[in-house]
């Protein structure tokens, strides 16, 4: 297993409604450590430039609509397999589908106002995390 880093939002829906702390216990729970964390609230050019991969989707606008409704935490986790790991935590994209007892199971409710987002790969996590934190405002690799 590898010790990697991922990155992870806490979107607003789930920050409206003060689950903030039971979202970090999960992530901690689950092994993994947090070593970057901040609260902002996305403008346009900050949501639609971090999901410019989904631009030619129909729910796009609704998507920008909802990650700029209210503040986000962002965070980057480190642990092994972390990117894999925080996604199981996560659960399906659709709540109706995801795993009982994960993120979106208990908190999302519907495909858009799907409470977290956590990389997919090793490559979207780098860019995931560049996008948001400097190297200074990271701790150091644990190992
Ligand atoms: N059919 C849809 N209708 C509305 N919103 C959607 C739909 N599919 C995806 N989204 C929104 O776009 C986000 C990114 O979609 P993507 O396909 O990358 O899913 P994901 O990787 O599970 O989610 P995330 O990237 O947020 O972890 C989803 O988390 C959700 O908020």
């Amino acid at each position: 297993m590898a010790l990697e880093r991922t990155f992870s939002i806490i979107k607003p829906d789930v920050v409206a409604r003060n689950l903030i702390g039971d979202i970090y216990h999960r992530f901690e729970n689950a092994g993994l450590r947090i070593v970057a964390a901040k609260m902002v609230h996305l403008n346009r050019e900050e949501a639609s430039g971090f999901y410019c991969h989904l631009r030619s989707k129909p729910f796009f606008e609704e998507l920008l609509q909802f990650m700029m409704s209210g503040p986000v935490m962002v965070q980057v986790l480190e642990g092994e397999d972390a990117i894999k790991r925080h996604r199981e935590i996560i659960g399906d994209t659709d709540p109706k589908k995801a795993r009982a007892g994960s993120i979106r199971a208990d908190y999302a409710t519907s495909i858009d106002q799907n409470a977290v987002h956590g990389s997919d790969c090793v490559e979207s996590a780098e860019k995931e995390i560049a996008y948001f934190f400097t190297d200074e405002e990271l701790c150091p690799r644990t190992r």
